[in-house]
């Protein structure tokens, strides 16, 4: 069975996938390296330390990219956060978390058995993170159990907002709490290196930010947690318990490793990103519509309050999907069907021109409905 992706030469805006796209090579890795174990052909028992393909080098490469002592790959940053948690976890031990964190954080904590403190955000219009208030949290929670990490997420996938990462690591280094940089969405966009920051772990998402098939995440950290996070098995001594043994093994990984080097460049080209970013809300916010989260906006990742289109939707046949459709009628993908009184996109290496074709459809429902 073959399946089309009909939405595949669309112009797309969608925020999961805007980062995601391959690279020519990492498109013809999928199919060189499709079959099963492949990339296992001259496995000597340990996924990070094949020669052949090159993954052990690109395992190194990754670790310098990341600015840490060592990196590895995961199934998803999901997986990452999950793993650091995991290994760090104890009986009523506490996770804070600033309140824009992604579900899959929430999720973590739970399914590592830890607790979670919410660092809550300034709310609307910009809904940001306020660095003193870990201070706090920290202090609050330590009155329930022992906090055993810290999360930022930078960006958060709902606003984009970038906070002060070295004002939180300072709050939780001198709090004696060590801080997880979740860069699910900049890792693989703008440069993240962990030791200019001063976090203990980052993590990526490969298949968000780094040009790659998924699911396949990036982990990075140092010496001193690495000896816990990637403590190997007592039976099988060259297998590391947190990734059961071997994590991505297959395609994944050589997408991954396919996109590299054109990864390593783009973001060097970050600022013209946030350039063209900051060019489009102006564009949206004089069709009417409200930016939320951050301003001067620092990312690509964009949300705007839409009044006009929720009025729309209140009058018209097919509710909250008549916007979907406008849309797929001038084959522009991303935007949730259904969600009318605020939409999330992303302009994130999307021509300038089709932007403005994004801008002009807008503009046309308006106008049409209006
Ligand atoms: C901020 C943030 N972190 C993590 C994730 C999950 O990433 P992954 O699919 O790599 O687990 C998401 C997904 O949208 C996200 O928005």
């Amino acid at each position: 069975m073959f399946v089309e992706r009909k939405v595949k030469d669309f112009i797309n805006i969608d925020p999961l996938q805007t980062g995601g796209k391959l690279t020519e090579d990492a498109r013809r890795m999928l199919v060189e390296w499709g079959d099963g174990y492949s990339v296992c052909d001259f496995c000597m028992g340990d996924l990070h330390g094949i020669k052949n393909p090159p993954i052990a080098d690109f395992i190194k490469d990754l670790a310098e990219f990341l600015g840490c002592d060592v990196a590895r790959v995961t199934h998803g940053a999901r997986e990452g956060k999950f793993m650091i948690m995991h290994s760090l976890a104890k009986k009523d031990g506490i996770v804070v978390v600033d309140s824009n964190a992604h579900y899959s954080t929430f999720v973590s904590a739970e399914r590592a058995g830890l607790n979670v403190v919410e660092v809550e955000n300034s709310g609307y219009p910009e809904y940001k993170v306020i660095e003193e208030r870990y201070e706090d949290a920290i202090v609050e929670a330590r009155r329930k159990g022992d906090v055993v990490l810290a999360v930022l997420t930078y960006p958060d996938g709902n606003y984009g907002n970038l906070p002060d990462v070295k004002a939180v690591a300072e709050i939780c280094h001198d709090k004696g709490v060590p801080l997880l940089l979740n860069c699910a969405y900049s890792i693989g966009r703008m440069e993240i290196k962990a030791e200019k920051l001063g976090v203990d772990f980052v993590v990526g998402s490969g298949h968000k930010s780094m040009a790659s098939a998924g699911p396949i995440g990036v982990v990075g950290m140092f010496e001193d947690y690495a000896k816990v996070v990637l403590r190997k098995s007592e039976r099988f001594k060259n297998k590391e318990v947190e990734l059961l043994g071997c994590s991505v093994r297959g395609v994944p990984l050589m997408t991954l490793m396919a996109s590299f080097d054109h990864v390593k460049e783009r973001v060097k080209r970050w600022n013209e990103e946030v350039e063209k970013a900051r060019w489009f809300v102006r564009e949206f916010e004089s069709l009417g519509f409200e930016l939320l989260g951050e301003k001067p906006h620092n990312h690509d990742l964009l949300h705007f309050k839409t009044d006009k289109i929720y009025e729309i939707s209140k009058k018209v046949k097919k509710g909250g999907y008549f916007l979907y459709h406008e849309l797929k009628k001038r084959n522009i993908h991303g935007i949730k069907p259904g969600r009318t009184k605020s939409i999330k996109l992303s302009t994130y290496l999307v021509p300038k021109d089709d932007l403005r074709k994004v801008v002009q459809a807008f503009e046309e429902i308006l106008d049409k409905y209006g």
